[in-house]
């Protein structure tokens, strides 16, 4: 649908004040074609509510495309609460009880998980008004954290570059950046570390330094990080740091890491395909988390078929870079 009907093609768009917290809660099913409609839950501040109204439409036909490419039977959808400026004053807990009643309206046709603002304790809040949450922590009967899931994920996405750009899928004596030593980087870091691989590690966080050293990985700044002559880069922090100011100053032969939106703009994929390094994109590389916790509390699979979705990765990438090229990129800006 195009023109006047541009971006609405949602199934379902709910948006009320919440009775508890007085803030405005959206959740949009975008689509249910092929499953539950699955996608995080925001707390964010906006210039204006109505702007995250705006959001949760955006955020959840991305969803979409994450689900469907991630191989879930899923579909996608998305809460948002425009948050105060200052920050909200009340109890918490009242934002998100009205979060977990809005959801119990859908008959369970959409579940949350965490997203910016929000983490697996609040989403054992939510569950006490609605059992459609992924992600809930693992002492409340949920998956727990994802970040090792999502780094195994990321191991799978860099077998498949290292495949696709160097002949053989082996991380032994390779070389990688790793930008960012958070919970996903650093899991990262020790699984690439003991695959023999060579690595260099920087985050803006000093305190970070001790985690790069105990794994043999030599410690830089954040600015040479991004451009140490390296097999890849894996971006692990914060997204937006391809750009066409960064790109130039790319020294690597591959790109794949977890931070999400990574392209500032889809047009800076052409200046990276342009450069001849290969991009692989975060909405793959990323989906580990979503997967596994997904694939455990929505559609309670086995140990062995997690981990083939989350080794399938890999499958998925190989098939993205054998497909035709697209140029100008039409990566999806998301979150979980
Ligand atoms: N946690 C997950 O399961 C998951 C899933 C999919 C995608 N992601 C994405 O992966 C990225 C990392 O997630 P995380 O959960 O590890 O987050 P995190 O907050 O635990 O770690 C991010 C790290 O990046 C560092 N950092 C911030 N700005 C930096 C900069 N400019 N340069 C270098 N380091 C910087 C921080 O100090 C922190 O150590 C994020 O973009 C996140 O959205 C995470």
């Amino acid at each position: 649908m195009g023109g006047y009907f541009a971006g609405m093609e949602h199934e379902l768009v709910i948006t009320r004040r919440g009775p508890r917290c007085g803030l405005p809660v959206t959740v949009a099913i975008h689509s249910t074609a092929r499953g539950r409609a699955a996608g995080g839950c925001r707390l964010k501040h906006y210039p204006h509510w109505r702007d995250s109204v705006t959001d949760t439409l955006r955020l959840s036909e991305a969803m979409t495309a994450k689900c469907a490419i991630a191989g879930l039977p899923l579909g996608g959808g998305k809460t948002v609460v425009a948050m105060p400026e200052q920050g909200y004053a009340g109890d918490r807990r009242d934002v998100l009880l009205d979060v977990g009643d809005t959801i119990a309206l859908l008959d369970g046709r959409y579940a949350t998980g965490p997203d910016v603002g929000t983490g697996p304790d609040d989403m054992a809040v939510i569950a006490e008004r609605t059992p459609y949450v992924f992600c809930r922590p693992e002492s409340a009967g949920g998956s727990g954290d994802s970040s090792p899931h999502t780094a195994t994920g990321v191991l799978s996405a860099l077998r498949a570059v290292c495949a696709h750009r160097f002949g053989s899928p082996a991380l032994a004596g390779r070389s990688f950046a790793i930008l960012g030593l958070g919970r996903v980087g650093a899991h990262v870091l020790r699984m690439l570390a003991g695959e023999g691989a060579r690595l260099i590690a920087a985050d803006v966080d000093d305190s970070r330094r001790e985690v790069a050293a105990r794994h043999g990985a030599a410690w830089t700044t954040p600015q040479q990080c991004l451009s140490a002559e390296v097999d890849v880069l894996v971006p692990a922090a914060l997204g937006g740091l391809l750009t066409a100011r960064s790109v130039p100053a790319l020294r690597c032969a591959a790109v794949a890491g977890p931070a999400n939106n990574q392209l500032d703009t889809p047009a800076t994929a052409r200046l990276l395909h342009e450069r001849g390094i290969l991009w692989a994109p975060d909405i793959v590389v990323g989906a580990g988390g979503l997967i596994h916790a997904t694939a455990v509390e929505l559609l309670h699979e086995s140990p062995a078929q997690v981990a083939a979705r989350l080794d399938g990765i890999g499958d998925t990438l190989t098939r993205e870079f054998l497909a035709p090229r697209r140029t100008g990129g039409d990566a999806a800006h998301t979150g979980s």
